[in-house]
């Protein structure tokens, strides 16, 4: 898979404007600056960006969009002014569809196999609260810039629930082992400026457009790096975790059907939605 994405490093001519590369779907656009040569793909699914099938199956496609048209880097971020993802849609887990739930979860996995193992540069714009799935996916790209007073982590004890090995191992890639490994237990959701004081996320930004800049400038210290040498490099650094899960995603799926099918499992995300909505009518 890797081997064909890196075809598509050759430079290419920069001309001035930005344009609409895709709204083929509903639930992401990509927007190519043409003078930096830089995508940004946004996520648009109201309220939360809960990552339910069909934004994944966007999100999957627009990744493979941006690899396939010779993009110099890819910048993920969200419309809602104030949440970058809330994670997985719990609707998705919550008394599934026995077809749609192993649907969901391959699209999981084929949007973390694409993004973590993009060939491009990529940053996240995070531009609001960034849970479990939301986290997943920022700690995916090679960068993060967040907006001040919004939170981010692995919440999925604190639900109930246990994060798989490759959520883990995106984390820990970014964090000290000790701490990834007390976070994880407990839980924990940082604030901005706890996640900017750990190395969670690399910069904070004070608005979504100086977030989006300043991963682009990210993006520009790879101006003059060899594409394939730089794509190559980031291959091999990542090869283990995503061999991993190539590996084992049979397993995986397996692994998460069962798991979400326990009584006490279904129970617990039950009472978590309900404490959601409860919140919603306070
Ligand atoms: C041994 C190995 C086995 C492996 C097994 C694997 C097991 C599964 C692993 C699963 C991995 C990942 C898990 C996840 O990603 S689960 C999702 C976790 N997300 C959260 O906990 C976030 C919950 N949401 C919030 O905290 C807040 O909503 C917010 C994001 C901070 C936004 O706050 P807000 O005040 O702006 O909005 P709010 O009123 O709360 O929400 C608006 C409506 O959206 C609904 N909603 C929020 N989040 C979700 C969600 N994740 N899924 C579905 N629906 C969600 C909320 O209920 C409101 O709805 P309504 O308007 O009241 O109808």
């Amino acid at each position: 898979m890797m081997r064909s994405k890196l075809m598509n490093l050759v430079p290419r001519a920069v001309a001035t404007t930005s344009r609409q590369m895709s709204t083929a779907t509903k639930l992401t656009t990509v927007q190519v600056d043409d003078k930096t040569g830089i995508a940004t793909l946004t996520m648009n699914r109201p309220p939360v960006n809960g990552l339910n099938l069909e934004l994944l199956r966007d999100i999957h496609q627009s990744i493979e969009e941006i690899e396939g048209n010779k993009s110099r880097g890819l910048i993920l971020t969200s419309s809602n002014p104030t949440i970058f993802s809330a994670g997985l849609d719990i609707f998705e887990m919550y008394k599934p569809d026995k077809e749609r739930i192993r649907a969901f979860w391959t699209a999981l996995q084929d949007v973390w196999l694409a993004l973590y193992g993009s060939s491009v540069p990529t940053a996240a714009a995070i531009n609001g609260h960034s849970p479990a799935g939301g986290c997943l996916l920022a700690t995916s790209c090679e960068y993060r810039v967040m907006l001040p007073k919004y939170t981010i982590g692995l919440n999925e004890t604190k639900l109930g629930i246990v994060a798989p090995k490759w959520f883990m191992s995106t984390f820990e890639s970014v964090l000290p082992r000790r701490l990834a490994e007390r976070a994880l237990n407990q839980g924990r959701m940082f604030t901005t400026e706890e996640a900017l004081a750990v190395g969670l996320v690399d910069e904070v930004a004070n608005s979504k457009e100086e977030a989006i800049a300043k991963c682009a400038q990210f993006i520009g210290t790879f101006a003059k790096v060899n594409p394939l040498a730089r794509a190559l490099t980031k291959q091999q650094l990542r090869a283990e975790e995503l061999k991993q899960l190539e590996d084992e995603r049979v397993q995986d799926l397996e692994k998460f059907i069962f798991f979400v099918n326990q009584p006490a499992v279904q129970k617990g995300l039950g009472i978590y939605l309900e404490s959601l909505k409860k919140k919603a009518t306070k």
